[in-house]
Order: C-alpha cells, then structure tokens, then sequence
C-alpha cells in the first residue's frame, strides 16, 4: 500500500530510508495501516484546527479494512465513531488503528467506549496524546477494559514501525510544535528563481513560480490558520491571500506593519471573505487605525512589533499553524527569534539577476558557512517545471519523556513503570508536594570538609553555598557565608545566582561535575533526619516525580517535559534506595537535629 501524508508531510523523496528486515516485515502490515490512518487523518487539516488530526482504520483479523474515519472538524463525531459505524458487526475482534491517542475534551469517552462497545479487541496508537492532561489517559482507559493497546515506539518497534510512527508525528505536527513551544507551527514559504531572487530588483514578482506550484501554495495556505505578509508585500504586490481553488478552509490574514504606511485601498482591507488583522507598533498612525477600522480591518498593537511577540500573541489566540509568506525583510527576524518551523522553498528554473533583486532571507548576522542553518528531514518534489525543497528548522520536539528517556526510567526507580505511571509535580512549598522543594524549611546539618557540622536553613543554602565552597579567595568565602546566613531560600537563590552570572570567577572549576552530587547529599540528609518527609517521599512510590518548574531546565521538568528534572530524578532515586533499606539510615556527613 501508498499513501501520501499530504502538503506539510510529503514523502517524496524524503532523506529519510526504510530498510526491510525480517522483523520489519512481521511489521509491514501494522506500519501500513497506521500509516493509512494518519493519512486520512490528514484530510482534515486546517479544519480541526485547535484541535489535532484524528484517523482510525479498523482491521479484521483476516487483515480487510472494515472501516475508516477521520475527523473532519472540531465538533464533528469522532473519528473512532465513525470507523466503528462503518465496520459494524466487523468489529468484533477485530483491531483498531489510531494515528494518535484520542482526547477527551468534554470527559465523555467518546471514542474509548465507541471502541470497546464495539467489541474492538486490540487497538494500536500512533502517538500518545501530546497534550500533557491527556497524555495516557485514552490507552490506561482502553487496558482497564482489557483492549489490548500496542503503542508504536514502546510496545512495537523496529526500523517499519519507526517509519509509521514519523508519518503520525508528521501529521499533527503542528500541535506537537505548538506544545513545545508555545507559538503556533510556523511555515515560511517562498518562491525564487534559480539564481535566489524572490523578486526582480523592481519588485515585480507575479510569477516566479508555476501555475502548478501556486495552486500547491493554495493547498499549504488551506491548511493553516493564518497567512502573515509584511508592509511592503501589501505595498508591492496588494495580495489576495486566499485559498482559492485549494479546496482547505480559508485561513485568516495578517499584516505586519510597524509604520502603517499602508496604501487606503487594498484587496486585504475586503473582508467580505476573509478577516484581515493588521498587528502593529503601539500609536502608529492613529487616523490609519480608524480608517482599517471602518472597513472592519481588526488592528492589534504592540509596544515592540516584533515576530516572537505577534507569535505568542497569536498562541494565546488558539492559533495552531501559520504560513508566512513574507520577503526576506520580515523573514529574517521572524527566523532569527526561532519562530520559524519549516521552510517550503518553490526553485523556479529561471535567472533574473540584478543586484538588488531582494532574496527570501534577509540579514541573519551570519559571517560564515558553518553558521549557516541547516533544514532536517528535506524532502525534493519537483511541481511542473519547479523543485519544491521543504524540511524543517528544528527537530520535531519530543514530548514523551519526563524522567526525561524512557531508558533511564528503570535505572533510576525500578518502582516506576514509563508510559503509565502517573506523575507528582511539585513546585511551591504551599502545593500538597511542597516539602519536596529546596525551599521548604527544612534545616540540614552537613559536615564539611574539616569534619565539622554546620547548620544550613535549607537545602536552597546549602546548594547556592557550595557553588563557592573551596574556592581559593576571600571574596568566594565571603559569598559562601553571605548565602548561609541569607534570610530565606529565595534570598540564598537569589544571591548564588547573581554572583555566579557577574562573576563566573568565583565558581568552583569542578561545579558542573559535582552539582548533582551537591544536591544529592543535601536531599539525602533532608530526607534522612525528617521522619514525615521520609514518609511523604515513600508514599510516592510507584509515581513520577516532577519539579514544575517551568524555567529551570535543568532542576526542573520545563513547561511541558522539555526539562531533564534532575530534582525528580534525585527524590526517585532516594525513593529507591530508602525502599530497599530495611531500616533508615543517616549518612554519616549528615546529622539528625
Ligand atoms: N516570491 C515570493 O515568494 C515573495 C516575493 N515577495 C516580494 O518581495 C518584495 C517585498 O519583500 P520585503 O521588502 O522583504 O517585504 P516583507 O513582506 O518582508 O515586508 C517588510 C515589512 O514588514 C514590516 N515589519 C513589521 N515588523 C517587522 C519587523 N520586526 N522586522 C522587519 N519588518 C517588519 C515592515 O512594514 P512597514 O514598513 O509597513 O512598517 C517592513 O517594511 C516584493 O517585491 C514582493 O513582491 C514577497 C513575498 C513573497
Ligand atoms: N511571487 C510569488 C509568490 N508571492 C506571494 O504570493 C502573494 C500573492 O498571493 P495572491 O494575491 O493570493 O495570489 C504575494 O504577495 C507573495 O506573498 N508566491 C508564489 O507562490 N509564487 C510566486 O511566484
């Protein structure tokens, strides 16, 4: 079987190969129909936008297709619904194929229960759920009904399986982008002649591309929320911006103007279609402003008009995808601040020459080659006369782990199952986990390096001190006891990151190596000389410990996983340790008080 994944996945001549082994083949099947799934899938995109792109295929277990379904809309029936209405009395033992793990946005189980009262015996999921409240509750559902769920990548694997699973990945990408960054999925698209020109150098553009690869743009614009220009692309080209012929929804249109200098007629102002919003530099051009009003243009202002804030805004809007099709003006910084995703670029076999004849990017501040930005996952398509070469900025985020690989997660606590346990965040001390911060008031007493005890307030001082301790200078044992005495974790926080920003100097060489160390031996004392914490940390067994911090990538599990929590880390693995002692024992640098 083929199948394509549509405009943003297109597996033409992608870089990425499949070799076939035995095992793949025991696969093929599963890959294949896993595969179909996301591409159906893909036939909603730009329609369930915020939501993500749902496929199911249902199998018998003779290997026929009984049913299919996608969802075709947000508020529309599901597409596990649909398969199972399709299949009918078929399901019956048969298996159900998902490219990604349902939701359950109104907590009604809409597709779990369809599934199981259909009688569906086994079901495979693409991907898990990439949103993180629902994440695993779909496949813990479908097992506690004794559906047998095989999850690609941890369940079933090999070189096919991988290949399915990008396909799934692919085809909601751009929620799974939007969740690890926190602005929509944005893809600059552009068209340019053989010799790099977007433009001739009088700013004529109409055409540079194909008729063939302007319908294809017609299809990239179908499938996403928004299209941004900048000023001079209205100036020079006054655009429709529309998806016409494209057969997708109409995405909405967006202008970027700092100085609103902007002509009063524009095929962008009619909005008797499509909504334009024009964003813009706080105060611009107030007489502007009311005139785009009237003809109801929204106008939104900004004190600094620059991409990373328009992107966050628009985020906070529900906005899951967006196409830029810009000049390399506003490209460039709309690269340069990381908010770009993926590039289509349309190479048209014509020169136009001409030394000012403007290019896609614009200046990147880049001096030489090796810092030159290179696209991952390229794939060539040649669209009539044109070669379309796409492929993405940055890697496709991975939003699994939390530990943070699934592969450490047994080493560190053999208590905790990857996938299905269920996770504790703890952050501020007044949240019900709170005395697992370093900030909770628990005083330690750790020896030091002349065998003495002293007293730390918390394990906050005790850490910020350490990064000081040894430290030939007086200015270094100076901080190491300004930190010990600070009057409050936040304080010692505070103090030890200051003086380790303004004055590296004063660090001890060896901190990275030890830091975790550092840490360890403070929590182990902590935990050792509190009865209650000892308690309150052993009760946690079985479940993932996960400081929320959502700045601290390090300590911390990030916003959304992104982080290596290396503080849930340690409280696992004090966890382990303290369950496989028979009884509690005090680390000799360390004294009960
Ligand atoms: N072949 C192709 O695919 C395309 C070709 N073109 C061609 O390119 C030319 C226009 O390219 P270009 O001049 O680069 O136009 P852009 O579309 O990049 O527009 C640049 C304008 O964007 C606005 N802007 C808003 N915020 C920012 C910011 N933070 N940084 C930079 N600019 C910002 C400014 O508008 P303001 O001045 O109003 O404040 C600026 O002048 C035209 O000839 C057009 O035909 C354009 C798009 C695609
Ligand atoms: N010149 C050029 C493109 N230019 C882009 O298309 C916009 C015009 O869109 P519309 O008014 O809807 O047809 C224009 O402002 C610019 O953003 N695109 C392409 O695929 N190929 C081309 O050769």
């Amino acid at each position: 079987m083929a199948f394509s994944l549509g405009a943003f996945a297109s597996p033409v001549m992608c870089m990425a190969t499949i070799t076939t082994t035995n095992h793949n083949n025991s696969h093929a099947f599963e890959a294949a129909y896993i595969k179909r799934a996301a591409d159906i899938a893909d036939k909603s995109a730009g329609f369930t936008s915020p939501h993500p792109n749902f496929g199911c295929v249902i199998a018998t277990a003779a290997g026929k297709v009984a049913g299919e379904g996608y969802l075709y809309a947000q508020g529309t029936k599901p597409a596990e619904v649909q398969a199972v209405e399709a299949a009918g009395e078929l399901c019956r033992g048969a298996t159900a194929y998902l490219n990604m793990e349902p939701g359950d946005c109104h907590g009604d189980h809409t597709a779990v229960s369809a599934l199981v009262k259909a009688g569906i015996t086994r079901v495979v999921v693409g991907i898990r759920h990439p949103l993180r409240h629902l994440r695993g509750n779909a496949v813990r559902a479908l097992r506690s009904e004794g559906v047998n769920v095989d999850v690609l990548g941890e369940d079933l694997q090999s070189k096919i399986i991988e290949d399915a699973l990008k396909s799934c990945l692919l085809v909601n990408a751009p929620l799974i982008y939007r969740t690890a960054s926190r602005v929509p999925f944005s893809v600059l698209k552009y068209a340019m002649t053989l010799d790099g020109k977007i433009a001739a150098s009088s700013g004529h553009a109409s055409w540079i591309s194909s008729k063939k690869s302007r319908s294809r743009v017609f299809e990239l614009r179908g499938r996403s929320d928004a299209i941004i220009v900048g000023g001079n692309t209205v100036r020079r080209d006054n655009p429709r911006l529309t998806a016409r012929h494209g057969g997708g929804h109409f995405p909405m249109r967006i202008v970027m103007s700092q100085t609103l200098n902007l002509p009063e007629i524009a095929n962008l102002w009619d909005i008797s279609d499509v909504p334009t919003i024009v964003v813009t530099q706080r105060g611009a051009r107030k007489s502007f402003q009311k005139l785009l009003a009237s003809k109801g243009v929204e106008v939104v202002e900004f004190d600094i008009l620059n991409p990373r804030d328009v992107m966050e805004y628009f985020y906070d809007r529900g906005y899951l995808s967006i196409l830029w099709e810009c000049g390399g003006t506003l490209a460039a910084p709309a690269i340069s601040s990381g908010v770009i995703h993926k590039v289509f670029a349309f190479v048209a076999p014509k020169i136009i020459g001409g030394k000012s004849a403007p290019s896609p990017v614009g200046e990147l501040g880049m001096v030489e080659m090796s810092q030159a930005l290179n696209l991952i996952d390229v794939c060539y398509e040649q669209v009539g006369p044109d070669m379309l070469i796409s492929g993405f900025l940055q890697p496709i985020p991975d939003l699994t782990p939390i530990i943070p690989s699934v592969d450490e997660t047994s080493a560190i606590d053999p208590t905790v199952t990857p996938y299905e346990s269920s996770i504790i965040f703890f952050y501020k001390t007044w949240d019900p986990y709170g005395a697992f911060s370093n900030f909770s008031p628990h005083p330690i007493q750790m020896q030091d390096d002349s065998g003495n005890y002293l007293t730390w307030s918390s394990v906050e001082h005790y850490y910020q001190a350490h990064k000081f301790v040894g430290v030939n200078d007086p200015v270094a044992r100076d901080c190491v006891e300004g930190i010990k005495s600070a009057k409050s974790p936040e304080e010692a926080a505070r103090m030890g990151r200051t003086i380790q920003r303004q004055h590296p100097d004063l660090i001890r060489p060896d901190w990275e190596t030890v830091k975790i160390d550092v840490m360890y031996r403070a929590l182990k004392c902590k935990f050792s000389i509190y009865p209650h914490l000892n308690s309150m940390l052993l009760s946690t067994a079985g479940s993932v410990l996960v400081e929320a911090s959502p700045h601290d990538l390090f300590w911390g599990g990030g916003r959304e996983g992104e982080g290596l929590n290396y503080l849930g880390r340690l409280l696992m693995q004090l966890r382990s340790e303290f369950l496989g002692e028979s009884s509690m024992s005090n680390e000799s640098s360390c004294l009960a008080l």
